[in-house]
């Protein structure tokens, strides 16, 4: 688990790409004082394994599925990403609940400045966006945000400087792709009130359990 405060960036150093995914080695020399094989990694904002760890560096795998999914598949060497250890227990616990479980991928459609602020213009899918309300929290890359507009297909947050001096946000241009873990929160609520209308309206059968999943 996560909070969408990244720790900062990690430079890609080298990719190998095979039938089980693709392997990157990140430079993160500011990540080794607590890093660890087996620890769990955010990088923009997917949650990776760190498989090894030395010299500065670590290597994770992800997966193809992984690799469809987020925009970790494009990824070049020489780019930086965002990343972020497991959340402590014994920490202030800023931002909001991050899992690393990318829900989709949104392009930027649009970036203006406002006052001190850089303001992005998110294009989603609907799907997504219907997690989203004005002034609620969503992870963009890894980065836990507010958000300042939701809309039908899309959502807007502002970057303040702080944000812009540690993260790519502050450098990131319009057409480009960036992860999106949409807020856990609204999920649960969905699931819960769509069983909770279906209790109302007659009990759980075979029909219900496949229209949610747990039939084929
Ligand atoms: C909730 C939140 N909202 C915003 C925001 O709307 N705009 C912004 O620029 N920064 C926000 N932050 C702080 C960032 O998550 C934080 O600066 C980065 O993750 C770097 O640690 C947070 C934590």
């Amino acid at each position: 688990m996560f909070t969408g405060l990244v720790e900062g960036t990690a430079r890609l150093a080298s990719v190998s790409r095979h039938a089980g995914g693709a392997t990157f080695t990140f430079e993160a020399p500011f990540l080794m004082d607590d890093l660890h094989i087996g620890d769990s990694i955010a990088v923009n904002g997917v949650c990776l394994t760190a498989e090894s760890v030395s010299h500065g560096a670590f290597t994770a795998t992800a997966i193809p599925e992984t690799l469809r999914r987020t925009n970790l598949g494009g990824l070049q060497p020489g780019e930086r990403v965002h990343v972020e250890r497991a959340m402590r227990a014994d920490a202030r616990f800023g931002g909001h609940i991050v899992t690393g479980h990318i829900d989709g991928v949104g392009h930027v459609a649009d970036v203006y400045p406002e006052g001190e602020a850089r303001v992005l213009v998110i294009q989603v899918d609907p799907s997504l966006a219907r997690y989203m309300v004005d002034k609620g929290s969503v992870a963009v890359d890894g980065v836990s945000l507010t958000i300042m507009r939701a809309e039908r297909d899309r959502f807007s947050v502002s970057i303040i400087p702080h944000t812009q001096s540690v993260t790519r946000l502050g450098e990131i241009r319009r057409g480009e792709t960036v992860n999106i873990e949409c807020d856990v929160i609204a999920k649960y609520v969905e699931r819960l009130v769509s069983y909770r209308s279906h209790e109302a309206s007659g009990g759980i059968d075979a029909a219900f359990l496949a229209r949610h999943g747990f039939l084929r």
